[in-house]
């Protein structure tokens, strides 16, 4: 018997020997020649500690509160889609894990268990994602749905008005699953026999003209904050703070839409000073240590989201799986604030963290 993990990212591995290589890939791909998959990760191997001593960190304390909604610790559930491709109880059993670890799940629009099955299964703090078909009416209903179903904020992706050039979904001609929350509002036909039939649907059902006015039609058909999903700029920042949103979410989509777009850890900071401390800026991609949570958030974050390792801990243990990736970023994020002098997130500063640019600069510090 293989042993057992001991860290997020022995999952993959486990991961990859049960699925089939086409979801495989589906899961651990990015765009073209996955410059900001790797990027995602390596930033934040550049960074390093600045540890401080004699600080008593006999109880440490990691709690936050996320649009009101008190959590354990500062690491959040991604949205992603088609969970049942990598176990049977999908969603389900994420929200699940979720409820256990005491933190918020971001159920994907494109979920493979309904909204209804996600929140009759346990009592998790849901927000619902969503993207913008060029029916917006199907989205409205969806929408609406999720707000009758307790879920407590809308996560409206930016970044994908097209899909990104993945090509190895492409050569496996990835399937389209069928998705039960859009039986009867949209077929999940596509026409193409060849390419990935994802993008082929994509191509043929997102609104690619969404621009910053849909944020007025979600209002018009929400009462839900909205946090918008996909910002790398203070240019987009700026806006998004214009526009009255309740959040932003620092994301490159896990390296799978542009390549050569920055990694989020690297922009994130200039983000937050746009943002100047009037929203809530959230950062995923690449995040894959406890210390990855920390050096975050000396940098800004109000939290992080995991996106594939929540994956590979679902198709490789279910439910029991994802509680093991979130408890062990949990556990390590602990023993890094314990040996930086941090007991708690209010004492994890700037100065804690000495970038690439810092490095130039002691002088700063
Ligand atoms: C398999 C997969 C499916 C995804 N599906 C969605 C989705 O449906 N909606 C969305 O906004 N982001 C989606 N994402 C992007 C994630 O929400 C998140 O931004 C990204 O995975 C973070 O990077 P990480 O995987 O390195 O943690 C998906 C990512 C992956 C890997
Ligand atoms: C339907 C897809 C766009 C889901 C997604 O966001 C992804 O695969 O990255």
């Amino acid at each position: 018997m293989a042993p057992e993990p001991v860290n997020v990212n022995e999952f993959q591995e486990l991961a990859r020997q049960v699925l089939p290589k086409m979801y495989y890939d589906y899961y651990a791909g990015g765009a073209e020649d996955q410059n900001t998959l790797k990027e995602n990760i390596e930033a934040f191997q550049r960074i390093w500690l600045r540890p401080r001593v004699l600080i008593d960190v006999s109880r440490i304390d990691m709690s936050t509160t996320i649009l009101g909604y008190k959590i354990s610790a500062p690491i959040m559930i991604a949205p992603t889609a088609y969970q049942q491709l990598a176990h049977p109880e999908g969603e389900v059993a994420t929200a699940r894990a979720a409820a256990a670890c005491d933190t918020i799940m971001v159920l994907s629009f494109r979920s493979t268990c309904t909204v209804e099955e996600v929140s009759s299964s346990c009592d998790a703090v849901r927000f619902f994602q969503l993207y913008v078909y060029k029916r917006r009416d199907i989205c409205a209903q969806l929408v609406q749905r999720a707000e009758r179903n307790g879920f407590k904020a809308v996560v409206l992706t930016v970044d994908t008005p097209r899909i990104g050039r993945r090509e190895s979904d492409t050569k496996n001609k990835m399937i389209q699953p069928k998705l039960k929350n859009f039986e009867g509002l949209i077929s999940s036909e596509v026409d193409s026999q060849d390419g990935s039939k994802i993008e082929a649907f994509i191509k043929k059902n997102f609104d690619d003209s969404l621009s910053w006015e849909a944020i007025g039609w979600l209002r018009s058909i929400t009462s839900l904050p909205i946090l918008l999903k996909g910002i790398l700029t203070r240019e987009d920042a700026r806006k998004a703070v214009e526009a009255g949103v309740a959040g932003i979410i620092v994301s490159n989509h896990g390296g799978r839409q542009l390549d050569y777009a920055p990694a989020t850890i690297s922009v994130l900071e200039e983000v937050v000073e746009a943002v100047g401390g009037r929203l809530p800026v959230l950062v995923d991609g690449g995040v894959r240590r406890g210390t990855d949570v920390f050096k975050a958030l000396a940098l800004g974050a109000q939290a992080v989201l995991v996106g594939r390792p929540v994956i590979y801990g679902l198709a490789a243990k279910g439910e029991n799986g994802v509680r093991s990736v979130i408890d062990m970023l949990k556990n390590e994020l602990e023993i890094t604030m314990a040996l930086s002098g941090c007991p708690t997130l209010k004492h994890i500063t700037r100065n804690h963290v000495m970038t690439h640019h810092d490095n130039l600069n002691f002088s700063k510090l």
